[in-house]
């Protein structure tokens, strides 16, 4: 994103905080930042930690920028959409949204119509500069927003572009998701290994460590994950009976559960949302 354009947050939380904290890594300066909130408090912090501008007032933030991301709960977003419209409508600026389950059909009536808007689905993992993304586009976002919204995302981890909008469920279900259905892993093993009598710090770090390296090994790898898989099971050796176990016990038919109840309550929450409103 240029330097001297400007940005401002409607929201100030996990996210927001995430995603302002990439940008200033990576050079975007502090003074072209606004942030809005309800708690005063929550945003002095905001201001503390990163120096940028901060008030309570939403539309005077909209009323600052180039891009306004939108970084409220789901459930509060047509109450703040509503509320801006009337400034964005003005000086039509870049819209993006990350929240779940929101259609840009939906954002976009509620800002009174036709403004250029991407959405986006993060995950928490952009805290620790490790996040994916999936974003999408409308037919009103020009190639050089584009740019410039997928290097905000670069700087807090991967960001990819979807051509179909209906995509960002499948995207929600995979990394959106995502972090929990490692977590749970994370959680399973170190209970398995401290059963065992290994001690829980032990078991915790040691599980990491694991889904860490595994994770960057695949990343760099040139094998698929099947064959990354294969290298660690030694005929007739511990890998081997741990691996057969999970697929008797039906792990990736679970999986596709899984994945597929996400995709489906994204759908729901999809249309939830629009109607309520
Ligand atoms: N958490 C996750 O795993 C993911 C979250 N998302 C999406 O990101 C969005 C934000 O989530 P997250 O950062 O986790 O949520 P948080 O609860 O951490 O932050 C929400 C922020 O919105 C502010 N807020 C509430 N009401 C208003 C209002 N009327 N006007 C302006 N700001 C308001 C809150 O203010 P205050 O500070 O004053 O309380 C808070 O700063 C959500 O839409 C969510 O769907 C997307 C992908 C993953
Ligand atoms: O669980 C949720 O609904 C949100 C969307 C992706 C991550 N958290």
């Amino acid at each position: 994103m240029s330097n001297s354009s400007t940005i401002s947050f409607i929201g100030a939380g996990n996210m927001a905080s995430a995603i302002i904290g990439g940008m200033l890594d990576n050079g975007y300066q502090a003074g072209n930042i606004w942030v809005s909130a309800p708690d005063d408090s929550h945003l002095q912090a905001l201001r503390d930690r990163f120096g940028v501008s901060v008030t309570t007032d939403n539309r005077h933030c909209a009323q600052q920028a180039d891009t306004v991301v939108l970084a409220v709960k789901p459930q509060v977003m047509a109450e703040v959409c509503r509320d801006i419209a009337p400034v964005v409508q003005n000086t039509r600026p870049l819209m993006v949204s990350i929240a779940a389950g929101l259609g840009s059909d939906t954002l976009d009536s509620w800002l009174g119509g036709g403004l250029p808007l991407v959405r986006v689905m993060p995950n928490t993992p952009s805290l620790v500069g490790k996040g994916a993304a999936g974003l999408f586009a409308n037919a009103a976002v020009t190639a050089e927003q584009k740019t410039m919204v997928q290097s905000v995302f670069e700087s807090i981890g991967s960001a990819l572009w979807v051509d179909d909008e209906e995509q960002l469920h499948g995207v929600t279900a995979l990394s959106g998701s995502g972090p929990a259905y490692f977590f749970l892993m994370l959680e399973a093993l170190e209970a398995a290994a401290t059963e065992a009598g290994i001690a829980p710090k032990t078991a915790r770090e040691l599980a990491i460590q694991t889904m860490a390296g595994a994770a960057e090994m695949a990343a760099r790898s040139e094998h698929d994950p099947a064959q990354l898989k294969r290298n660690v099971m030694s005929p007739g050796g511990t890998t081997e009976r741990a691996i057969n176990t999970f697929e008797d016990g039906g792990m990736r038919d679970l999986v596709q559960k899984a994945y597929n109840a996400a995709f489906e309550r994204s759908q729901e929450m999809s249309k939830e949302l629009a109607d309520k409103q």
